[in-house]
């Protein structure tokens, strides 16, 4: 099929990638220059396991081509919207500046007959507004709401095997459109589920927040455990052995963080709160409010390791992105973390194998290193804020020779505490005794 998409961050080039992969005919359009010359040249523009190589072979096929001009979209039968929805400037609610642009400017170009497909994560009621727009333009074409559960770090596999497929539409005939679009993982039995736009929606909304709430909801009992000298850990493994529950996403420590969680939670609030049901879902503002605590609380631990002060105490953080396998380091619990302590006085040397470009753009004023070991040297504190591979797998031994005190925060629970223990050092982490 010849299929068009709009916005291509971290969301669409992996989308018009993994589309062109599957056999399809795309253009990815983008109004960022830079980043259509790099996704031309086969150049992910941000760092996405698994992407560079989907993006050379599709490109080098002809498959897949990258503009910036939208009328090149003209003759694609399926057009995806994957445009930004960011948090508003002094709210909570969405920005959808991006996608009425987007839409208002892929509007001369649809053809009859194409559908026009919502894959950026709206508030309620968005595809209902877009679609009467669209009937007033474009009246033999259709809109449909399809959203994305992709995981960054995981999205080249989430976008070919999703675990399910939502499809908003108005008209059976979209959902065949779709079908035609994913038919490989239909055919390999992924689950699909049809429904109207506000459903559609709505799933997604209430999967981030679904998961927010499981994440907000450990990091409270972390902080019982605290009170308790209780282990988070022991808890969640056993309470996750309940199959209703779950192990998946019961991990204590500094929070969530990310282009999604965050402000998707926050914008679910502020729609709610303008369809008079802000009562329904204000538990999410505790959420909201637990998970920013857990940043507060990492510092908090810090100060409290350094006996009272960080001031000009020399502080390896690392990582600065959201999670691992990510460069992304929007609303970042980690570079949050730095920044508080560079804040506080500290002399903080911040490390990560990806991210530090992104996290240099935002914050000029912390001091970076992609070198872990110059990160370590002669640290009177170590903070693990994101849980990296090689930070999960550093040798204690060989870590307490570099550094001058050897303490470390485990803000992500994730070290070997009995082995850093036996090493000599002082291992503070989040809900463990
Ligand atoms: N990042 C994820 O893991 C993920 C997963 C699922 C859903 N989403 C949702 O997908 C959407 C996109 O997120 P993202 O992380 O890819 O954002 P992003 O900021 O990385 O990418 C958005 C892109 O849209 C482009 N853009 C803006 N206006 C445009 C226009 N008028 N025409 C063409 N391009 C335009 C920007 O230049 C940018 O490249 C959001 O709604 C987000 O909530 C993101
Ligand atoms: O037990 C856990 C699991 C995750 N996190 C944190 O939660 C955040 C989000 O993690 P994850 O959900 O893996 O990352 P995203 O790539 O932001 O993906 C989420 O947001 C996307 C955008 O909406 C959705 O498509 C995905 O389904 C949804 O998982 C990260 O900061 C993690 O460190 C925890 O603190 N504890």
């Amino acid at each position: 099929m010849r299929i068009s998409v709009i916005g291509c961050g971290y969301l669409g080039a992996v989308h018009a990638s993994a589309m062109a992969e599957l056999g399809h005919e795309v253009v990815g359009v983008d109004v960022d220059e830079r980043k259509i010359a790099a996704l031309s040249a086969a150049h992910p523009p941000f760092f996405e396991p698994g992407l560079p190589e989907i993006l050379a072979s599709a490109t080098a096929s002809g498959r897949l081509r990258f503009t910036t001009d939208i009328s090149e979209a003209d003759d694609a039968e399926v057009h995806f919207i994957a445009v930004g929805t960011p948090q508003q400037a002094g709210g909570g609610a969405a920005d959808l500046t991006y996608v009425d642009l987007a839409f208002e400017s892929l509007l001369p170009h649809v053809a009859d007959g194409a559908l026009v497909v919502g894959k950026s994560t709206v508030p309620v009621g968005t595809a209902e507004r877009l679609a009467a727009r669209l009937a007033e333009t474009a009246p033999h074409a259709a809109l449909a709401w399809n959203p994305e559960f992709l995981r960054e770090g995981f999205a080249v596999k989430d976008t070919l095997e999703p675990d399910r497929l939502v499809y908003g539409v108005d008209r059976p005939e979209s959902a065949a459109v779709l079908d035609r679009v994913y038919r490989a993982a239909i055919e390999a039995g992924t689950p699909r589920i049809v429904t109207d736009f506000a459903t559609a929606e709505l799933v997604k909304t209430a999967a981030n927040a679904f998961l927010a709430t499981k994440i907000s909801f450990i990091n409270a009992m972390a902080d019982i455990a605290d009170a308790t000298g209780a282990d988070v850990t022991a808890l969640a493994d056993a309470i996750g052995h309940d199959a209703r529950i779950g192990r998946r996403f019961l991990n204590a420590g500094v929070g969530f963080g990310g282009g999604c969680l965050p402000k998707d939670i926050r914008a679910f609030t502020a729609r709610a709160e303008e369809l008079g049901r802000g009562k329904s879902v204000a538990f999410l503002k505790e959420i909201d409010a637990i998970n920013l605590r857990q940043r507060q609380k990492v510092v908090d631990l810090a100060v409290e390791a350094l006996g009272g002060s960080v001031f000009q105490k020399r502080i390896a953080v690392l990582g600065v992105t959201f999670k691992p396998e990510s460069d992304d380091v929007r609303d970042s619990p980690a570079l949050d973390v730095a920044v508080h302590l560079k804040g506080l006085g500290a002399d903080v040397i911040a490390t990560d194998p990806e991210g530090i470009e992104n996290a240099r753009e935002r914050h000029p004023q912390l001091e970076y290193t992609t070198s872990t070991e110059a990160a370590l040297a002669d640290a009177d504190l170590v903070v693990l804020v994101t849980e990296w591979r090689e930070y999960r797998g550093l040798d204690p031994v060989d870590t307490a020779r570099r550094v001058a005190n050897p303490v470390v925060i485990d803000g992500r629970n994730v070290l070997d505490r009995d082995s850093w223990r036996a090493a000599g050092w002082t291992v503070r982490g989040i809900g463990r005794p």
